[in-house]
């Protein structure tokens, strides 16, 4: 999806959700909605996702070395849609009745996903390095629309060439929807953190053309 088009959807939600926030992460952008989900809402998706999904923590080559990620993750999608990551070929489960729920809501807000990598960060021990998602099979321009339960965590932004730096606090319920652009100028982490944190769960809806 092209910038022009993301931001006019982006401004759509914007209008429907006050709380509502744009982040320039030039020359794309970040919007972020604080309350998409109800809290009782993302406390029943988030038991939903712990007790049904299946969760794997699978081991990836790093310096040559072979390495748990530290945190879990679980992938769904429409079935034949094939996600390499890290060197890993992942293949989907079924949609759960709850999780195609908030497709359709995606999709009622103009933003079309066939596959969500969900992750599970157990505490504060767990996180994700630094990297972009710009996986061949994303597209040019891929939108990711992250839906985060539980515990809020800090997404950090960095850009690749020069100085910028964000860093967005992700609440339970929220909704923050990354134009394509983003993903080809900035890189993010969720940073691991010495406090005593909960769980968290973030849904990352994506859209994987598995013919790239
Ligand atoms: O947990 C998050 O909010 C970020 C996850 C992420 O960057 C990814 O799944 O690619
Ligand atoms: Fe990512």
């Amino acid at each position: 999806m092209d910038e022009k088009r993301f931001r006019q959807l982006a401004e759509r939600l914007a209008h429907q959700y006050p709380d509502s926030v744009t982040l320039p992460l030039p020359p794309g952008c970040a919007v972020l909605v604080p309350d998409w989900l109800t809290p009782g809402k993302a406390e029943t998706l988030m038991a939903h996702c712990l007790d049904t999904l299946e969760w794997d923590q699978p081991s990836v080559r790093l310096f040559g070395r072979q390495y748990p990620i530290p945190r879990r993750h679980a992938f769904i999608g429409d079935a034949g849609v094939r996600y390499r990551w890290s060197g890993l070929e992942q293949h989907p489960q079924p949609w759960t009745a709850p999780l195609k729920d908030v497709r359709d809501r995606l999709f009622e807000a103009g933003f079309a996903f066939n596959s969500i990598l969900i992750n599970h960060y157990r505490s504060g021990a767990d996180g994700m390095g630094w990297h972009a998602d710009n996986e061949r099979e994303l597209g040019d321009s891929p939108v990711v629309a992250t839906i985060s339960l539980g515990q809020p965590r800090r997404l950090s932004f960095r850009v690749r060439q020069g100085a910028g730096r964000e860093v967005l606090e992700l609440p339970s319920g929220s909704l923050l929807l990354t134009s394509g652009a983003v993903q080809h100028h900035w890189q993010h982490q969720v940073a691991k953190s010495r406090r005593p944190l909960a769980g968290r769960i973030s849904l990352t809806f994506r859209y994987i053309h598995s013919n790239l």
